[in-house]
């Protein structure tokens, strides 16, 4: 698309049309990528093998790897410390960290994704939202995703009754999207071939210690065959949903997204993950990442 002068010149004068249109979004989007999510190069350990090379859509100094950050991983008790430490001292709402976060993840989505699916048609979003707050991350990015031009559909299982949740779903549906409360069958997905899927399903406080229990046994197998006979790109928010928080896939799930977007810092598990990484949801005030370890240099 080669916008012409007048065209231009309407985006000029109409603020509205400026920002909603795609070809303009991406005259916009740097700046705010920028603020909320960076290559995880910047928050590294000696033992990581981050794909560096792919993050090319940054700035070549946020590239650099910083020998000296060694300590930027959480376990999943001090994930979950930190998150309530935002919360209580600070005074972050769970509200404002869930929408930074869940931008954060509409963000990455784009990078790696990219604007248009071919044929004129816009790029196709799955996102899998669990029962907690990762779910709930998952249903901020939907919306952000279909104001960046993306298709987004949700499925949401185990919808949680909790009014931040209902609303969240509210603010969904009235952006048209699709909220399903289960995986779409091998045809229905054959139809509305999906570029992406994002999986927020759970986070920092999944139970290893038991099973996946349905209905997110069958969903994750059905993401895995989705990823594998459609050719999409699976992208897990915070920890790839089944795997220990600290020890990766210890049951040999064989689930293996192509990207991660940790929100804060690096759970330990990322050390085992070897796609594309990305860090994002900055809210970090320097006196709790000193206090939790977490070296956030981007
Ligand atoms: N500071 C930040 O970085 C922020 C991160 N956010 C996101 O929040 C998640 C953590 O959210 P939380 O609600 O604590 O937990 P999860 O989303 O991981 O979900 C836990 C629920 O999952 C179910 N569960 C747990 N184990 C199993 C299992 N073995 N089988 C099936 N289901 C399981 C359980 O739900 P039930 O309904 O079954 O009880 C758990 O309650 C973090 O990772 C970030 O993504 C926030 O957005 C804000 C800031
Ligand atoms: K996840």
């Amino acid at each position: 698309f080669t916008p012409t002068l007048s065209t231009l010149w309407s985006k000029l004068l109409t603020r509205r049309h400026f920002v909603l249109t795609t070809s303009s979004f991406s005259l916009l989007l740097p700046s705010a990528l920028s603020h909320s999510v960076c290559p995880s190069s910047s928050i590294t350990a000696k033992t990581s093998s981050f794909d560096i090379a792919k993050t090319s859509s940054l700035p070549a100094s946020k590239h650099s790897t910083d020998m000296s950050l060694q300590t930027g991983y959480l376990n999943a008790r001090d994930a979950a410390a930190l998150d309530a430490e935002l919360m209580s001292t600070p005074g972050f709402s769970l509200e404002q960290l869930m929408e930074l976060a869940g931008l954060a993840v509409a963000e990455a989505v784009y990078l790696v994704g990219g604007e248009g699916g071919g044929g004129g048609r816009k790029k196709r979003v799955l996102l899998v939202c669990g029962p907690g707050n990762n779910g709930g991350d998952g249903l901020v990015a939907a919306r952000h995703l279909v104001h960046f031009g993306f298709d987004a559909t949700i499925v949401y299982p185990k919808p949680s009754s909790k009014p931040h949740f209902v609303n969240l779903v509210k603010q969904c549906e009235d952006m048209n999207i699709p909220v399903l409360l289960a995986m779409p069958s091998e045809v229905d997905a054959e139809q509305n071939k999906y570029d992406i899927i994002v999986d927020a399903i759970f986070g920092f406080s999944f139970d290893s210690t038991s099973k996946i229990r349905e209905p997110f046994a069958t969903v994750i197998s059905k993401m895995i065959q989705l990823q594998k006979n459609q050719n999409a790109t699976l992208i897990s928010v915070d920890v790839p949903s089944g795997w220990d928080v600290d020890g990766g896939d210890l049951t040999g799930l064989n689930f293996h997204p192509d990207v991660l977007i940790s929100l804060t810092a690096p759970k330990m598990s990322a050390k085992k993950f070897l796609g594309r990484h990305f860090v994002g949801g900055r809210f970090l005030p320097p006196v709790i990442a000193e206090k939790y370890g977490v070296q956030v240099s981007c």
